[in-house]
Protein backbone atom coordinates (compact mmCIF):
# COMPACT_ATOMS: atom_id res chain seq x y z
CA UNK A 1 0.00 0.00 0.00
CA UNK A 2 3.05 2.43 0.84
CA UNK A 3 4.08 2.57 -2.82
CA UNK A 4 -0.07 2.14 -4.31
CA UNK A 5 0.01 5.33 -2.18
CA UNK A 6 3.18 7.14 -3.99
CA UNK A 7 5.61 6.70 -1.23
CA UNK A 8 6.88 8.95 1.81
CA UNK A 9 6.17 11.78 -0.45
CA UNK A 10 2.62 10.77 -0.86
CA UNK A 11 2.54 10.57 2.93
CA UNK A 12 4.35 13.76 3.83
CA UNK A 13 1.91 15.86 1.41
CA UNK A 14 -0.95 14.24 2.57
CA UNK A 15 -0.46 15.10 6.02
CA UNK A 16 0.38 18.56 4.98
CA UNK A 17 -3.06 19.14 4.06
CA UNK A 18 -4.65 17.26 6.72
CA UNK A 19 -2.87 19.84 9.50
CA UNK A 20 -3.64 23.37 7.11
CA UNK A 21 -7.29 21.57 7.78
CA UNK A 22 -6.62 21.24 11.26
CA UNK A 23 -5.39 24.24 12.49
CA UNK A 24 -8.38 26.27 10.78
CA UNK A 25 -10.78 23.73 12.45
CA UNK A 26 -13.48 24.28 15.54
CA UNK A 27 -13.25 21.23 16.73
CA UNK A 28 -9.71 20.29 16.61
CA UNK A 29 -7.54 23.35 16.29
CA UNK A 30 -7.33 23.67 20.16
CA UNK A 31 -5.69 20.10 20.53
CA UNK A 32 -2.86 20.88 18.18
CA UNK A 33 -2.51 24.66 19.68
CA UNK A 34 1.12 23.79 20.83
CA UNK A 35 2.01 20.77 18.16
CA UNK A 36 5.65 20.17 17.19
CA UNK A 37 6.49 21.93 13.96
CA UNK A 38 7.62 18.76 12.59
CA UNK A 39 4.15 16.97 13.63
CA UNK A 40 2.93 16.74 10.36
CA UNK A 41 6.11 14.99 8.91
CA UNK A 42 5.90 12.64 11.68
CA UNK A 43 2.88 11.72 11.35
CA UNK A 44 3.26 11.35 7.60
CA UNK A 45 6.44 8.78 8.90
CA UNK A 46 4.37 6.98 10.97
CA UNK A 47 1.68 6.54 8.30
CA UNK A 48 4.60 5.58 5.71
CA UNK A 49 5.57 2.96 7.74
CA UNK A 50 2.16 1.73 9.08
CA UNK A 51 1.83 1.24 5.03
CA UNK A 52 4.48 -0.98 4.58
CA UNK A 53 7.60 2.10 4.32
CA UNK A 54 10.80 2.19 6.14
CA UNK A 55 10.25 2.35 9.72
CA UNK A 56 11.57 5.17 9.85
CA UNK A 57 9.09 6.54 12.73
CA UNK A 58 10.52 3.31 15.26
CA UNK A 59 13.97 4.32 14.17
CA UNK A 60 13.95 7.66 14.68
CA UNK A 61 10.76 9.30 15.93
CA UNK A 62 10.22 7.05 19.47
CA UNK A 63 7.62 4.24 17.69
CA UNK A 64 4.88 2.99 19.05
CA UNK A 65 5.38 4.11 23.01
CA UNK A 66 5.91 7.90 21.70
CA UNK A 67 2.73 7.88 19.40
CA UNK A 68 0.88 6.45 22.17
CA UNK A 69 2.34 8.86 25.24
CA UNK A 70 1.56 11.80 22.92
CA UNK A 71 -2.27 11.05 23.00
CA UNK A 72 -2.36 10.09 26.86
CA UNK A 73 -4.92 12.08 28.85
CA UNK A 74 -5.82 14.35 26.22
CA UNK A 75 -9.49 12.97 26.42
CA UNK A 76 -10.60 12.64 22.72
CA UNK A 77 -14.21 13.30 22.27
CA UNK A 78 -16.21 11.25 19.49
CA UNK A 79 -16.98 14.34 17.31
CA UNK A 80 -13.16 15.20 17.19
CA UNK A 81 -12.15 11.65 16.37
CA UNK A 82 -15.13 11.53 13.88
CA UNK A 83 -13.67 15.18 12.47
CA UNK A 84 -10.22 13.82 12.37
CA UNK A 85 -11.10 11.26 10.18
CA UNK A 86 -13.12 13.11 8.32
CA UNK A 87 -10.49 15.77 7.05
CA UNK A 88 -7.65 13.06 6.43
CA UNK A 89 -9.98 11.84 3.63
CA UNK A 90 -10.55 15.36 2.82
CA UNK A 91 -7.06 15.60 2.32
CA UNK A 92 -6.75 12.48 0.43
CA UNK A 93 -8.51 13.89 -1.79
CA UNK A 94 -7.04 17.00 -2.19
CA UNK A 95 -3.66 15.39 -2.76
CA UNK A 96 -5.01 13.07 -5.22
CA UNK A 97 -4.12 9.78 -3.27
CA UNK A 98 -5.46 6.68 -5.09
CA UNK A 99 -9.28 6.39 -5.38
CA UNK A 100 -9.95 2.74 -6.31
CA UNK A 101 -11.87 0.70 -3.79
CA UNK A 102 -9.44 -1.34 -2.68
CA UNK A 103 -7.00 1.59 -1.47
CA UNK A 104 -9.32 3.87 -0.03
CA UNK A 105 -10.59 0.54 1.72
CA UNK A 106 -7.89 -0.23 3.45
CA UNK A 107 -7.06 3.06 4.52
CA UNK A 108 -10.72 4.11 5.67
CA UNK A 109 -10.27 1.06 7.65
CA UNK A 110 -6.83 1.40 9.02
CA UNK A 111 -7.73 5.20 9.90
CA UNK A 112 -11.09 4.10 11.67
CA UNK A 113 -8.99 1.46 13.98
CA UNK A 114 -6.64 4.05 14.67
CA UNK A 115 -8.83 6.71 15.76
CA UNK A 116 -10.60 4.58 18.06
CA UNK A 117 -8.30 3.16 19.73
CA UNK A 118 -6.81 7.04 20.12
CA UNK A 119 -10.10 7.99 21.86
CA UNK A 120 -9.32 4.83 24.18
CA UNK A 121 -5.88 5.52 24.79
CA UNK A 122 -6.80 9.58 25.43
CA UNK A 123 -9.34 8.72 28.63
CA UNK A 124 -7.85 9.99 31.93
CA UNK A 125 -6.82 7.20 33.38
CA UNK A 126 -7.24 4.70 30.43
CA UNK A 127 -4.80 1.21 31.34
CA UNK A 128 -2.64 1.84 27.81
CA UNK A 129 -0.22 -1.02 26.25
CA UNK A 130 2.93 1.33 25.80
CA UNK A 131 5.21 -1.35 24.55
CA UNK A 132 4.17 -2.67 21.24
CA UNK A 133 5.58 -2.47 17.55
CA UNK A 134 4.06 0.02 14.81
CA UNK A 135 1.58 -1.98 12.90
CA UNK A 136 1.52 -2.79 9.44
CA UNK A 137 -1.61 -2.31 7.76
CA UNK A 138 -2.26 -4.16 4.77
CA UNK A 139 -5.11 -4.58 1.92
CA UNK A 140 -6.87 -6.96 4.08
CA UNK A 141 -10.05 -8.72 2.09
CA UNK A 142 -9.93 -7.14 -0.83
CA UNK A 143 -6.79 -6.63 -2.24
CA UNK A 144 -6.13 -5.29 -6.19
CA UNK A 145 -7.60 -8.11 -8.35
CA UNK A 146 -5.48 -10.15 -10.50
CA UNK A 147 -6.99 -12.34 -13.06
C1 LIG B 1 -5.09 6.73 13.01
C2 LIG B 1 -5.17 7.67 13.96
C3 LIG B 1 -4.02 8.45 14.50
C4 LIG B 1 -2.69 8.38 14.22
C5 LIG B 1 -1.99 7.45 13.24
C6 LIG B 1 -2.02 9.37 15.02
C7 LIG B 1 -0.65 9.58 15.01
C8 LIG B 1 0.01 10.42 15.87
C9 LIG B 1 1.45 10.49 16.03
C10 LIG B 1 2.44 9.62 15.25
C11 LIG B 1 1.70 11.42 16.95
C12 LIG B 1 3.10 11.82 17.49
C13 LIG B 1 3.79 12.73 16.52
C14 LIG B 1 5.25 12.97 16.88
O1 LIG B 1 6.00 12.00 17.03
O2 LIG B 1 5.65 14.16 16.96
C15 LIG B 1 0.44 11.99 17.38
C16 LIG B 1 0.29 13.02 18.29
C17 LIG B 1 -0.92 13.63 18.55
N1 LIG B 1 -2.16 13.22 18.14
FE1 LIG B 1 -2.55 11.61 17.00
N2 LIG B 1 -2.94 10.06 15.74
C18 LIG B 1 -4.17 9.53 15.46
C19 LIG B 1 -5.39 9.96 15.96
C20 LIG B 1 -5.56 11.12 16.66
C21 LIG B 1 -6.83 11.73 16.94
C22 LIG B 1 -8.20 11.15 16.55
C23 LIG B 1 -6.57 12.89 17.61
C24 LIG B 1 -7.53 13.93 18.13
C25 LIG B 1 -8.71 14.21 17.58
C26 LIG B 1 -5.14 12.99 17.77
C27 LIG B 1 -4.47 14.00 18.42
C28 LIG B 1 -3.11 14.08 18.60
C29 LIG B 1 -2.46 15.15 19.33
C30 LIG B 1 -3.15 16.34 19.97
C31 LIG B 1 -1.07 14.86 19.30
C32 LIG B 1 0.05 15.69 19.92
C33 LIG B 1 0.41 16.85 18.99
C34 LIG B 1 1.53 17.71 19.59
O3 LIG B 1 1.20 18.52 20.48
O4 LIG B 1 2.69 17.59 19.15
N3 LIG B 1 -4.56 11.91 17.17
N4 LIG B 1 -0.57 11.36 16.69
Amino acid sequence: MYEWAGGTDAFVRLCDAFYRRVTADDLLAGLFATMHPEHARHVALWLAEVFGGPAAYTGEHGGYPHMVRMHLGRAITEPQRRRWVNLMLDAADEVGLPEDPEFRAAFAGYLEWGTRLAVLNSRPGADVVLQAPVPRWGWGVAPPYEP
